[in-house]
């Protein structure tokens, strides 16, 4: 059989291939994206808030002294959309990584906002906190497909930047990435864990990794011997995957410590049911 040459061979895509296609601007025009801000050093996300049931404009409620330097902000100058995601275990820092994300891409003259799920109501709804408590004005919702009605479809077309925290909690993450990057030109920065505490895989965050520019696994510091942690583990004998908790209910393991403390809640476990079985009154 002759080999069939690159020209001879049938295009799938029509018109076809053109390299240059490639660098062809989607739909917004260069002056649409601003120049890097002139004072990189503090300054306050841009953010949208069209909303009218929320105070407008609400003002920015924090700011991270910015070294530019100091800050990765992923590729920004594309016209066409980015998926960046960002996982690894409770207290990694994966919020606190967002916002820096974030705050590097106003500083950049984008129009940013950031959603996270509305399930963590642990410091109310309308910010997102860090476990050292920085904030940052956000849209807590249900699902992502509400967003774009909830900001109002004129105010969704001008974001450049969506951020998503605690996207494991977000059924449609798939859907509403593909979405963004790939039809609307958005960059999408998603925080969330990869697993839950028995270290399956938590969500639909996983399912996103296909679709990403860029991943970044973060560790914490282990509780108990101050090794790199890996993994999330649960300090009570609640077995339901989502629960909403803090430092009081998890914490921050390396692999030695996660094994060792499944081992002592399974031993709890066990000596609790076995007492609630020899007990008449408990059922
Ligand atoms: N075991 C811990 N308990 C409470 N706070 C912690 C613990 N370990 C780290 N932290 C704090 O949490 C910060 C990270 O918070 P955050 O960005 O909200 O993490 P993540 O979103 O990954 O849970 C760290 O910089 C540190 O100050
Ligand atoms: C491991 C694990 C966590 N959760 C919950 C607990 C918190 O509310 C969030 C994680 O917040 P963070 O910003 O990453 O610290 O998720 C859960 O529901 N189930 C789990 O297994
Ligand atoms: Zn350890």
């Amino acid at each position: 059989m002759l080999p069939t040459s690159i020209s001879s061979m049938k295009s799938l895509i029509f018109p076809p291939f053109s390299p240059l296609s490639l660098h062809f601007p989607k739909t917004k025009p260069f002056a649409f994206f601003s120049l890097p801000s002139k004072t990189p050093n503090v300054s306050y996300p841009k953010f949208l808030h069209v909303n009218p049931s929320m105070p407008s404009p609400r003002p920015p409620i924090f700011s991270i002294p910015i070294r530019q330097s100091h800050i990765e902000t992923p590729q920004s100058s594309s016209l066409c959309g980015e998926v960046h995601v960002i996982v690894g275990p409770m207290f990694a820092g994966k919020t606190t990584t967002l916002l820096h994300r974030i705050q590097a891409e106003s500083n950049n003259g984008r129009t940013v906002a950031v959603i996270k799920s509305n399930k963590d109501t642990r410091y109310g709804l309308d910010s997102i906190v860090t476990h050292d408590g920085m904030k940052l004005p956000c849209w807590a919702l249900a699902s992502l497909s509400s967003f774009r009605l909830k900001i109002g479809p004129d105010a969704y077309d001008q974001l450049d930047v969506i951020g998503i925290d605690e996207a494991q909690f977000f059924e449609d993450l798939y859907d509403f990435c593909c979405e963004a990057a790939d039809h609307d030109g958005k960059t999408v920065i998603v925080a969330g864990l990869d697993g839950d505490y028995l270290r399956r895989s938590f969500g639909s965050v996983l399912n996103i990794i296909p679709l990403a520019n860029s991943v970044t696994k973060l560790t914490a510091q282990c509780e108990l011997c101050g090794k790199r942690a890996f993994f999330t583990l649960r300090k009570t004998d609640e077995t339901e995957t989502e629960l909403i908790g803090g430092a009081e209910v998890y914490m921050p393991v390396c692999r030695q410590h996660y094994v060792d403390g499944q081992v002592v809640i399974g031993a709890a476990r066990s000596v609790l049911e076995s007492k609630k079985l020899q007990c008449g009154t408990c059922t």
